[in-house]
């Protein structure tokens, strides 16, 4: 173990170890290409304060830097229920706070973990692994380099959660692994290339940091994050979106009425299909099943995967049966809502607080949008 604290940064005392500061240098040193480094551990161990602080130590080298977000229930530059791949030109200041980004490619996997659907998860990861070789991994003829990637990873290491890695490594196939242990050795992942079979050419940098925060005795101190609230934080900052900065919305009341009364888009019927991405719900269901909740918005993709891209998420604000109008709350602009085709639904709810305004009962609950016919 052993990882002495060496540097305190000024900002809500993140720490960086010797370790961590090494394995960030070695990384950024790798002679190849630009490099692939996947960040893993258990819950809590510093996975994406590491990724934070990787990301802004490339940044001394390359220009940009791509960022695959796989933890799905505590997202990094997206709302909760996404998978994407970011691109980040600038230096995070601060490691302890996440910001809203728009991602060069998003999907909407629409829960916040990928138990109830491996496969689909796996899916996305490898769709979205792809796009970066496409995109992002070419040196072109315009000058355009290669940028490196940093792979955030879920804390799930055990069971299918280990299943899951080790499909993600294989397909990776990453330059760099870099393993975050905690003093708890059971709820580490095992050392070494735990994911290479006898004959795969092992050609990955592993290495091995603590967790930055112990105690006298060595000891790992795991700081416990409030995922739900977390996850309701990033879905309020998501919507204030709705609202230009310099609107005075400080608190979560404001925000609440403001949305409550934020004139929605009208989307014709006709013009969306809607998929439940995790449950099957009969026809004469959808509409009950969609009123008052997220959705992902999503436009149809022709590539050969067929995965739908997500521009944003919705609140379905209500439903018009007569009309055949969806109204939906969002800051994606109109442009971009255009080339919507597409209403994913998961299981990503609207924060509690957002559905008690003062004055309104429950806001987005309309009873009479829904006329029985
Ligand atoms: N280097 C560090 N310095 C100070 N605090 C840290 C550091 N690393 C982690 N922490 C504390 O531990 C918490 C969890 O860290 P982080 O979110 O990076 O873990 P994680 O492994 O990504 O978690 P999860 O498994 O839930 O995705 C942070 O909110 C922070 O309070």
């Amino acid at each position: 173990m052993g990882s002495s604290v060496e540097q305190t940064s000024s900002m809500a005392n993140i720490i960086i170890p010797d370790e961590w500061s090494e394995a960030a240098n070695t990384v950024v040193s790798a002679a190849s290409s630009p490099p692939v480094t996947f960040v893993c551990g258990p819950k809590n161990s510093g996975k994406t304060i590491f990724s934070r602080h990787l990301v802004n130590v490339l940044l001394e080298r390359y220009e940009r830097v791509a960022y695959l977000d796989t933890d799905v229930g505590q997202t990094e530059f997206t709302p909760p229920g996404c998978l994407s791949l970011a691109v980040i030109n600038r230096i995070t200041a601060d490691l302890t706070i996440p910001c809203l980004k728009t991602p060069a490619r998003c999907y909407f996997f629409g829960d916040i973990s990928p138990k109830r659907d491996p496969t689909m998860y796996l899916k996305y990861i490898s769709a979205l692994y792809d796009y970066y070789e496409k995109e992002f991994n070419t040196f072109d003829l315009s000058g355009h380099t290669a940028l490196p990637l940093v792979v955030n990873t879920s804390g799930w290491v055990k069971g299918i959660g280990f299943d899951i890695l080790v499909d993600m490594l294989k397909y990776i196939s990453p330059t760099h692994m870099v393993q975050i242990r905690i003093s708890a050795e059971s709820k580490n992942l095992p050392t070494g290339g735990f994911w290479l079979d006898e004959r795969d050419d092992a050609s990955t940098t592993l290495i091995e940091i603590s967790s930055a925060r112990q105690d006298s005795l060595k000891r790992s101190v795991l700081v416990q994050k409030d995922a739900r609230l977390l996850r309701d934080l990033r879905i309020m900052a998501y919507f204030r979106q709705c609202f230009p900065s310099e609107k005075d919305i400080t608190t979560i009341k404001e925000l609440a009425r403001a949305l409550a009364a934020h004139p929605p888009y009208e989307v014709p019927v006709s013009s969306v299909k809607i998929k439940h991405l995790h449950n099957e719900v009969p026809s004469s269901e959808v509409f009950y099943s969609l009123n008052a909740t997220i959705v992902g918005l999503a436009v149809s993709s022709e590539d050969n995967d067929h995965l739908p891209c997500c521009v944003g998420l919705g609140i379905v604000r209500s439903i018009d049966t007569l009309k055949k109008l969806i109204y939906v709350v969002t800051p994606v602009p109109h442009n971009t809502l255009e080339k919507v085709d597409l209403l994913l639904q998961g299981f990503i709810q609207i924060p509690n607080c957002l559905l008690q305004v003062q004055g309104c009962f429950s806001p987005y609950m309309a009873s009479n949008v829904l006329p029985v016919n």
